[in-house]
């Protein structure tokens, strides 16, 4: 680290080309060498308003502060202005933001929660820390260069047990070590733990990776869980929530997406196999699955049977318009011999099966979805400080101010009902779930994903063009706008959800109900 310090009078000195010094936030940089190399060209570094001078606002309009902490970067400072003290910090790992609304308010000081306890806030820490030291680094990285994510991650997951809590409390946890020792299995409540979980994860701003943390197994594998035999379970289980093996659920097709009962995979009987063949679209983490929970027609309804990838069983990756670091796939079985002992639940029983498995997947994508939504409320306030129009910041427009409002009130909303219905899940049992709660989820679902894309064209108009580039200042809205979408289809598409809600709400009116 540089230690030498200078006066303000030294660094004037350095003001032109092939001797050219700048002060950001009490650093002193030496850009002599790095000014034609500069990604923003070298004319806008020998500005007279910035050449040798303190450039931390211009610096800050225009870069974020990882810039100057990137290696190649870091290296370019020789010192400190001497008596100053830099201020503008990163987060230190596990470090709740301070920018207001960036947190749900349980974790802001001096606002008390009904649901959170200082166990819960315990955990939220020793997460978040997790995420930015084992995590972060990769998600920015796999996001850009579409590679699946490394072993290495997925090893560091499953050594504190993080793969098996994203599955939610249960005896999958039992006799399992969580994170630590910070939580034990039985005190791992059915999902405030698992929401935080979820909120820690999606606060990247890569929403492909975030469907690459074992987003295949988190849906997929709850019904081998349920509705496995024991020899299956023993088989399959362990070396899914070790990481070992990746596993898909596979539903959707070409011909049938939300309506579920359309689908057009067959799987025939020929003794104590199934023959499966048919094909499957958009699943998630399917180009790198080991084993895929596919729904099958059968000759008696519609069936879910556990695939295990053979050569039978082909996957290609679908260009989608969010990383492919998610392994997106196109998935063919042909003429796959399946033993009948990997049936999940009853033959034709199926439905239930997916449906059981949906409001804890819907619930999923919709706490990660309202994190990633409080990300770019937080990115927006930071830069509608920070950037300045005609002398003033961009928070002196009230047209601006008015966005935020809207924003914050969406998140907000969002976050109260999230948290109200996780509370309803915590104590209900997994029937009563199915029955009062699809509906409500399926509700909240669609109002968390429509609010996301509202947030991300405020947001867009906030960052300007800046939100349209993939790197640089407005990356976080730019993904989170060209994905905001998925959230609104993937585990049941936003009308279907909205109507769902209703539907069920009709179901309950009672006969006698009169204005
Ligand atoms: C340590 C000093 C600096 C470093 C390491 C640096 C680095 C970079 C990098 C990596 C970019 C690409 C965009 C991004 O990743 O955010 C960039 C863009 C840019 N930089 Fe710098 N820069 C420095 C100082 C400055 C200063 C003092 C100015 C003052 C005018 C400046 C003006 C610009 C401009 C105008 C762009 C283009 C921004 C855009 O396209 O939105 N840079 N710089």
């Amino acid at each position: 680290m540089a230690t030498k310090q200078y006066t303000e009078e030294e660094v004037a000195k350095h003001n032109k080309e092939g001797d050219l010094w700048v002060t950001i936030d009490a650093k002193v940089y030496n850009l002599s060498k790095f000014a034609d190399l500069h990604p923003g060209g070298a004319s806008v570094l020998f500005a007279e308003s910035i050449a040798g001078k303190d450039a931390t606002q211009t610096f800050f309009g225009l870069h974020r502060l990882e810039v100057l902490h990137r290696p190649q970067y870091a290296r370019l400072q020789i010192g400190t202005i001497a008596g100053e003290e830099s201020v503008i910090k990163p987060p230190t790992p596990g470090e709740v933001s301070r920018v207001p609304y960036a947190e749900g308010t349980w974790l802001v000081p001096g606002f008390q929660t009904p649901y959170y306890t200082d166990r819960h806030r315990k955990f939220q820490t020793v997460v978040r820390a997790f995420c930015m030291e084992f995590i972060q680094p990769d998600a920015i990285k796999c996001e850009e260069n579409g590679k699946r994510i490394p072993q290495e991650v997925v090893d560091k997951m499953s050594e504190v047990n993080l793969i098996a809590m994203r599955l939610g409390p249960g005896k999958h946890l039992q006799g399992r070590t969580l994170m630590n020792g910070t939580v034990t299995p039985e005190e791992f409540d059915y999902f405030q733990y698992e929401l935080i979980i979820n909120t820690e994860l999606a606060r990247f701003g890569g929403r492909g990776f975030m469907d690459a943390l074992i987003a295949g197994a988190v849906i997929g594998l709850p019904p081998v869980l349920n509705y496995g035999s024991p020899e299956l379970q023993a088989r399959i289980v362990p070396d899914v929530l070790s990481g070992k093996k990746y596993l898909a659920l596979a539903i959707s097709e070409a011909f049938a997406g939300s309506d579920v009962g359309g689908i057009q995979t067959t799987a025939v009987r020929d003794g104590e196999f199934w023959i499966v063949t048919g094909t499957k679209k958009w699943i998630t983490n399917g180009t790198f699955a080991d084993y895929f929970t596919t729904g099958c027609k059968t000759e008696t309804g519609f069936t879910v049977i556990l695939i295990e990838r053979d050569d039978n069983v082909s996957t290609k990756a679908i260009k989608t318009s969010y990383s492919a670091t998610a392994g997106t796939a196109y998935v063919t079985f042909d003429k796959v011999r399946v033993p009948v002992g990997n049936t999940l639940g009853k033959v034709g029983n199926g439905m239930s099966v997916i449906l059981s498995n949906f409001n804890h997947e819907r619930w999923m994508v919709t706490g990660m979805a309202l994190s990633a939504q409080r990300v770019v409320v937080e990115e927006c306030m930071k830069w509608a400080s920070q950037r300045m129009v005609f002398g003033k910041p961009l928070t002196s427009q009230a047209v601006i101010r008015s966005k935020l409002a809207a924003m914050i009130s969406r998140v907000e909303a969002g976050q109260n009902w999230l948290e109200h219905t996780t509370y309803q899940m915590n104590n209900m049992s997994y029937a009563e779930m199915s029955s009062k709660l699809a509906g409500p989820i399926g509700l909240l679902k669609q109002y968390v994903s429509r609010s996301g894309q509202q947030t991300a064209t405020d947001a867009t108009q906030i960052f300007g063009g800046r939100a349209l580039t993939v790197t640089g200042m407005g990356k976080v809205i730019e993904n989170f706008s060209r994905t905001s979408a998925f959230d609104a289809i993937l585990a049941g598409a936003e009308d279907v959800m909205a109507d769902l809600g209703v539907r069920q709400a009709m179901k309950k009116m009672p006969s006698t109900a009169r204005l």
